[in-house]
């Protein structure tokens, strides 16, 4: 393990880039290409989210030769990541209308490099593990905010008998009967979160715990989504063992590590490997992320944006096309070791022809989404609500009368971050609709989502008070569904690709490694690796992991290690 020095900003991550060994021992096998290029002269980035701009830093970052253009639809870069800073009396406060935090881990340590790299350590603001915004999280049933018990609590046997007779842990017990419930059969390649839930432990667990998680994951429906994609572990631990019990017993007995273990898809654990070998953290970067339940920045989310925009701007070798819509893209007849990408409206179209292409754009065949709406409030009070914590979120089990709003759930921001806001009040968001809203044509508009929210938070938490700022955001399809038969449209999409494209487009983004922004960041850090020295002119998509849909997973330890707080030897 590797925790040293300083972050090194990008221009000289770019130096070094092209002198690093794993770069030079690759000239040998540069000579066999000597008659054709050693690095992709153009490159087009298509969508300038957060996937597209990481994109684009990591090729530059192997590539730094490459002219690299990122075409971007909207007139700035940013995706869904918008924050903003807005005034109100006695100071200001920070609106957030997409992501807000992330998460510390392992999916988090290409993450924490990137931001060691541009510089942005100190403007980093963590959440400690043992504070109320982390430790205190409520899920609202059947008519009041219940808080779950949380590692090193105080839980009182009263505020277990409560909880237990709320009714939202029922099913519980029947945890136990676990390993005599059936094998699944062999030929099921899919199926719901839910029904997993409900095949293994009990009905009511899907409805009331498991329904609240994927609303604060993926605002989507339990009975939808994919279990063999969003629960991978649980559903390769019961294809190991026969049952869940069996395979963890099995994953626990292995005598090879003292450490907890997992099991890993192999593309996954070779990737996990990398990042071992690669990431190389400043020491107190590390300890602060070890300690740390979810961290942010001083300015919102959206000072990674801006920082790694400006950074890529300064490269001289990066542009970005604003107001550069996507229309289509193929490859050249005339030269299919192109791609001819067409932007603009139907009236002005253009093409320009590319040596690779990344693409984070959507294909509705593979995911349907769904849309959010956020609504942001601050109130002048400070400590409105007796509750300190994380916040709520509201399960499907949740009678209609009680959320006829269909809310997915409440952040309680002030408590959740500090260090963002100059004023003493009370900020919340409200989160409205998700899969509640599947086929809607029509939504609600800025003011009937204020007043769904408020009148959320007068019967929830009995606010009364009006807030004196408020922000409504209607995020329309921003969250992808990986829904049941992900992989094997995955597996689909990715053989379409190489076959299109011959290894000259490459597939990041939220519909293929994961919605979170780690897992986006993550996803163009492993693709840009997958193009180091000549492999860019391989028949590769990025989807390689997807290929293989039914290899056997292996038995790995479950964290790498790099956050743990042990001092180097
Ligand atoms: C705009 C609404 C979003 C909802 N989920 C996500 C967004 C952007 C994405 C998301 N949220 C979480 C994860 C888990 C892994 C991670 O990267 O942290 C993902 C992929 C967990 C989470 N849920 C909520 C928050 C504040 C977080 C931390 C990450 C983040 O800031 O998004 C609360 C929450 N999110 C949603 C709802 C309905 C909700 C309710 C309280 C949907």
């Amino acid at each position: 393990m590797r925790l040293k020095r300083h972050a090194p900003l990008i221009e000289s991550t770019l130096k070094r880039a092209a002198v690093r060994p794993a770069a030079s021992s690759l000239c040998n096998r540069c000579r066999r290409y000597a008659s054709s290029q050693a690095y992709p002269e153009k490159v087009a980035v298509l969508g300038g989210g957060i996937s597209g701009l990481a994109s684009a830093y990591f090729v530059a970052k192997e590539f730094p030769q490459s002219k690299i253009t990122v075409h971007e639809a909207n007139k700035d870069s940013g995706g869904w990541i918008q924050s903003r800073r807005v005034e109100v009396p006695g100071g200001d406060v920070l609106f957030e209308y997409g992501p807000r935090t992330l998460r510390p881990g392992k999916d988090a340590l290409i993450t924490a490099q990137l931001i060691q790299e541009l510089g942005l350590t100190d403007n980093v603001i963590f959440t400690k593990k043992n504070a109320p915004g982390a430790k205190n999280r409520y899920i609202y049933y059947p008519d009041r905010p219940q808080r779950l018990p949380a590692a090193g609590d105080d839980f009182s046997f009263w505020h277990l008998v409560e909880l237990w007779s709320s009714g939202l842990l029922a099913g519980i017990p029947n945890v136990l009967l676990e390993p005599t419930r059936a094998c699944r059969p062999s030929t099921l390649r899919d199926e719901s979160i839910g029904s997993f839930i409900e095949r293994r432990f009990d009905k009511r667990l899907a409805n009331n715990l498991a329904s609240a998680v994927m609303h604060g994951i993926y605002a989507g429906d339990v009975w939808k989504l994919s279990a063999r994609t969003l629960i991978s572990q649980a559903w390769q631990i019961e294809g190991f063992g026969g049952n869940i019990y069996r395979g963890l017993s099995k994953l626990l007995e292995n005598p090879s590590s003292p450490v907890r273990q997992a099991l890993f898809h192999p593309h996954d654990l070779a990737m996990y490997k990398a990042i071992e070998r690669e990431v190389d953290l400043d020491e107190t970067f590390a300890e602060h992320l070890a300690g740390s339940a979810m961290f942010t920045f001083e300015n919102g989310m959206a000072e990674l944006i801006s920082t790694l925009k400006s950074k890529l701007e300064n490269h001289g070798h990066v542009e970005f096309k604003f107001g550069s819509r996507v229309q289509d893209y193929k490859l050249a007849e005339t030269n299919p070791q192109e791609v001819e990408v067409t932007t603009g409206s139907t009236e002005s179209l253009s093409t320009e022809k590319y040596d690779l292409v990344i693409s984070s754009l959507r294909n509705s065949d593979l995911t349907p989404f769904v849309t959010v709406m956020t609504v942001n409030l601050y109130f002048p009070t400070p400590n409105l609500i007796p509750q300190k914590g994380f916040g709520y979120l509201i399960p499907q089990s949740v009678a209609f009368e009680k959320n006829p709003e269909r809310a997915l759930g409440v952040i309680f921001d002030s408590d959740a971050i500090t260090g963002q806001d100059s004023a003493e009040g009370t900020k919340f968001t409200v989160m409205l609709g998700g899969h509640y809203w599947d086929g809607w044509e029509h939504f609600p508009s800025e003011t009937e989502g204020f007043e769904m929210a408020m009148s959320l938070l007068q019967r929830h938490l009995k606010i009364k008070e009006k807030p004196t700022h408020y922000h409504v955001n209607l995020s329309k399809d921003c969250i992808p569904q990986y829904t049941v038969g992900y992989e094997d449209r995955l597996q689909k999409y990715a053989h379409q690709v190489a076959d299109q494209f011959k290894g000259r487009v490459r597939i990041v983004g939220n519909q293929v490694g994961g919605v979170g922004v780690n897992d986006c960041i993550k996803g163009a850090w492993s693709m840009a690796r997958g193009l180091r020295g000549v492999a860019w002119k391989e028949p590769h998509t990025g989807l390689e992991r997807a290929l293989h849909p039914d290899v056997a997973w292996e038995v790995a330890p479950a964290s790498t290690g790099l956050l743990s707080k042990r001092k180097p030897q």
